[in-house]
């Protein structure tokens, strides 16, 4: 695992800084404007030519863009700047403005703006020059607080600040930087930045654009503005100073500091312990689709992932119809496809839609990947990080991804049946969740038997009978430790169901259950 950079352990991921990205604090800059210019234009035979200095460019906006293709947020960088304006040149030239920065962040994020008493909030603009400046008597600071404002023409730094004209204008800038630190900290308290961005932003008149240009994408919700572009020196330009050898800098960009939290909405929530076989179970539920890891070992998911189960009328689910299919570890898989590569296995190997086409005629539903045509019902899975005993006390990955869970309509718990005590890593499952939030086991619904291939040994009488005496036990121990009471006074059995994730078996009940689960949850909502 890489190491903790000391920034990340502050920033409040996963409370414990590991890579689970689901909460992320991230400081953004608006670029910083260009310099105005102080010059004179010169030619042959006009030697008090007029002033022209160019004016310095904007720095650039910064934007956040709700993307559908994501789904972590492990792409936003901790800071974001938005690219400095161009500084102002002579014969008017004026700088260029700074390109606008675009962080993309996935659907059902939630950004929220740190208020001033967050200690993870970043000085804004204004507080980092203040903190600067500190440790300075009153002329070191004014003066440095000129030279971060003010461009004058070579020599005449001096003699510059001694005159009225001068003197006006500092007052001019003066006066407007408070009425801008004034706006701005009357917005920070009045609106401070909360998008719930739930919904894919449309780009802009896409369908007219002229030949040759580009659309115009959406850029996103404007975050923090480039700071304003220094003015050159012509617009000091007066009846009584008609040789102003001075110009502004431009402004710094806006500083915010966002929290940015990934919220899964997932119908189906996973629990279970690290290594019982949540992440196979997903992908078997998916006919592979989902794209989640699996492994041997503890804590291979780091990240929530979520799986669309697509249900036919008949209760068959995609994954049901590739029978037979083995979801063994990702990585094996992986080590063997490249190997077979490397062979030139692939070489006239048929595509994903081609293997669709071929392969569901004969199963009865018709040519290509008619899945759509019957499909009937959908629902969505997240397949969590492993949760353990003393989870709530940030042992493991803590349980701060259970945040992502809160909202699903129903949660599953899976536990690897071949272990000697699965009944315990329930008890352990429901405690960790009452932990995080007193009432959430009540939205657990089935407990999944996973790994039931391992018991039953070769089939012999003795070790299924012992299985399914493991399964009464487990059945008797969910009955009686685990029957929820709801408000009314009803009490619900939670279902147990035995499978093999790993070689689909018993999946059609496991999908028929949490349809109807989903069903009912959707209808009472
Ligand atoms: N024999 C057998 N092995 C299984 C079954 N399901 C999963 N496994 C194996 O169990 C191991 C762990 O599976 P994962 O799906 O990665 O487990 P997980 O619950 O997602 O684990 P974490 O991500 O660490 O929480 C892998 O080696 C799987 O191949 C099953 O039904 N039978
Ligand atoms: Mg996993």
């Amino acid at each position: 695992m890489r190491p903790i950079a000391e920034d990340e352990k502050q920033n409040g991921s996963g409370d414990k800084g590991q890579n689970f990205l689901d909460h992320l604090i991230v400081n953004i800059r608006g670029g910083k404007g260009g310099n105005g210019c102080a010059a004179f234009h010169r030619e042959k035979f006009l030697p008090f030519g007029p002033p022209s200095g160019g004016n310095g460019g904007r720095g650039g906006d910064v934007y956040i863009l709700p993307t559908p293709e994501l789904t972590t947020l492990a792409s936003v960088t901790k800071r974001a700047r938005g690219e400095n304006g161009g500084n102002g040149q002579g014969t008017w030239q004026n700088g260029k403005n700074g390109a606008p920065l675009v962080i993309r962040v996935p659907l059902g994020t939630i950004v929220r703006e740190l208020p001033r008493n967050d200690p993870r909030r970043a000085k804004d603009e204004w507080e980092a020059e203040a903190e600067a400046l500190e440790e300075l008597d009153t002329p070191d600071k004014q003066a440095k607080m000129r030279d971060r404002r003010w461009v004058h023409y070579p020599r005449y730094s001096e003699s510059n600040v001694e005159r009225d004209a001068f003197k006006e204008a500092e007052q001019m800038l003066y006066k407007q930087e408070r009425e801008r630190r004034y706006a701005r900290r009357k917005r920070e308290l009045e609106q401070p930045i909360y998008l719930d961005l739930d919904k894919e932003m449309q780009s802009e008149d896409d369908s007219n654009v002229p030949l040759g240009l580009s659309k115009k994408e959406a850029l996103g919700y404007l975050i923090a503005s480039g700071g304003q572009g220094g003015i050159g020196n012509p617009h000091f330009h007066t009846q009584e100073n008609r040789s102003p050898k001075f110009a502004t800098r431009g402004h710094e960009g806006e500083r915010i500091t966002l929290s940015m939290e990934l919220k899964l909405l997932a119908d189906v929530g996973l629990v279970g312990m690290p290594n019982a076989g949540k992440s196979t179970l997903l992908r078997a539920l998916t006919g592979g689709r989902a794209k989640t890891e699996v492994a041997g070992y503890t804590f291979t998911t780091l990240n929530p992932v979520v799986g669309v189960v697509r249900v036919a009328a008949d209760g068959n689910f995609e994954g049901g119809l590739t029978e037979g299919m083995v979801h063994e570890e990702t990585q094996i898989e992986m080590a063997q496809t490249e190997a077979k590569m490397e062979e030139g296995a692939f070489s006239d190997a048929l595509t994903r839609n081609q293997q669709a086409h071929f392969a569901l005629p004969e199963r009865g539903y018709g040519t290509g990947h008619l899945f759509d045509v019957v499909e009937h019902f959908r629902f969505s899975i997240a397949d969590n990080p492993g949760l353990i005993s003393k989870a709530s006390e940030n042992v493991g990955l803590g349980h701060s991804f259970l945040r992502s869970m809160e909202r699903s309509l129903a949660l599953v718990y899976v536990v690897d049946f071949s272990g000697p005590a699965p009944w315990d890593e329930i008890a352990v499952l429901r405690d960790e969740l009452e932990q995080y939030l007193p009432g959430m086991s009540k939205k657990a619904r089935m407990v999944i038997a996973n790994k039931a291939d391992l018991l039953g040994g070769d089939g012999d009488d003795t070790s299924v009978e012992d299985a399914q005496l493991k399964l009464g036990r487990l059945e008797e121990f969910v009955e009686k430790e685990l029957t929820i009471v709801d408000e009314e006074g009803n009490r619900r059995c939670l279902d147990v169901v035995p499978i093999s994730a790993k070689f689909s078996q018993n999946l059609k009940q496991v999908v028929s259950l949490m349809q109807e689960y989903v069903t009912e949850a959707r209808d009472d909502r």
